[in-house]
């Protein structure tokens, strides 16, 4: 009988072997309550506008979820035909409402798995949402991880946040002069006596280099998070990326192998540590498609940027699976001989994410090794 291996998954770009994919189902709802509004502020408040305190939950069209829902098989079809072992989360429910002591939420599906954990080697880290509506959403995830823990891993989680009223730090647009305060303003929450800002991070906000780790910090709360990261995985090495973006980054910096790295844009070449600022770079080329039309939907909003696409899942150091809706990188990745699996994704900037948010790399082949001296 096939023995399950343990977790192993130290980079980006090692030959693939077991992932999550993560499920849309019943994905008809945002609830945009302030720590949604704060996380997404970027994305959003360009479209909300001062009409955000209002809405509360903010509706997904049917035909959009079961769209999607298409997409994601098309990419699970494609993993399992590269070879690899696709793991799902637990179905979710519908409308399943959440309750803590300080607030309510309408829950999250598990869709964007990347964000709630990262696997650091063969230890699987569950993270500290920021966004109130996801703080389940890894019970979801609860039967892989008991597989792997089984198999002989580790499994760490950092302290669960409250996620009370003034939990959350808004440093990172205060820094840049931006008014949160419609995000803010709408806080239903209750605060707890003595709390000040909580550890609260996204597995999202590092990228895996081996032994080092790029972890993007853009306020208090991110930086309790790198402490733990640090004090819990000496054998690490953490390097601190000074607020590069609100929260995420990759959909910003994208290694595809030892020495070449995809990058939006030459202003994220100073956030970078020094030695990654010596690899090759490919920058994402212009897209010439239309933007997705959804005017017949009437009220949707972007919870990604135009640069979603670039958020691509390498399954080896030759082979990536890339938006079919993206030929233009698509040609320019099999100019730099590279294998492209194209899996078509059309409502990528409305759940958030592309498909390294859609996924969580748990078995890769690399090891602890040094790639950047
Ligand atoms: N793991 C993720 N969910 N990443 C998505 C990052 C999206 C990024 N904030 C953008 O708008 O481009």
């Amino acid at each position: 009988m096939k023995q399950n291996p343990p977790a192993n998954s130290y980079d980006e770009w090692s030959r693939l072997r077991e992932v999550v994919v993560g499920r849309a189902d019943h994905y008809t709802e945002h609830h945009t309550d302030s720590s949604w509004m704060l996380f997404y502020f970027e994305n959003v408040a360009p479209v909300l506008g001062d009409t955000a305190a209002e809405r509360d939950l903010l509706s997904i069209p049917a035909q959009l979820v079961d769209e999607l829902n298409e997409d994601i098989a098309g990419l699970v079809d494609t993993l399992t035909g590269c070879g690899v072992t696709v793991l799902r989360p637990a179905a979710p429910g519908k409308d399943v409402d959440i309750r803590s002591p300080y607030w309510d939420a309408r829950a999250t599906p598990p869709l964007n798995v990347r964000d709630q954990s990262i696997v650091l080697g063969k230890t699987i880290v569950e993270t500290a949402p920021h966004i109130r509506a996801r703080l389940f959403e890894n019970d979801l995830l609860k039967p892989i991880f008991y597989r792997y823990y089984e198999q002989g891993g580790n499994w760490l989680s950092m302290p669960r946040p409250a996620l009370a009223a003034g939990s959350l730090d808004d440093a990172y647009f205060r820094r840049r002069g931006v008014d949160v305060s419609t995000a803010t303003s709408a806080e239903t929450a209750q605060p707890i006596d003595g709390l000040g800002l909580e550890m609260v991070f996204d597995g999202a906000q590092c990228i895996r280099l081996g032994r080092d780790v790029l972890v993007n910090v853009a306020n208090t709360n991110h930086d309790l998070a790198l402490r733990w990261l640090r004090d819990n995985f000496p054998q690490l090495c953490f390097h601190r990326l000074d607020a590069m973006a609100d929260n995420h980054i990759d959909s910003i910096i994208v290694p595809l192998r030892p020495g070449l790295m995809m990058l939006r844009s030459p202003q994220y070449l100073p956030y970078l540590p020094q030695a990654l600022r010596s690899w090759d770079v490919i920058y994402p080329p212009p897209m010439s498609g239309p933007e997705p039309d959804y005017g017949d939907f009437g009220f949707v909003i972007p919870t990604a940027s135009r640069y979603i696409d670039i958020n691509v899942l390498s399954i080896d150091e030759t082979t990536v699976v890339v938006n079919s809706h993206y030929p233009e990188l698509i040609r320019v990745l099999e100019q730099r001989g590279f294998t492209v699996a194209p899996v078509r994704h059309r409502h990528r900037r409305l759940f958030g994410g592309g498909f390294h948010c859609f996924t969580l790399d748990t078995v890769r082949d690399g090891g602890c090794e040094d790639y950047l001296t």
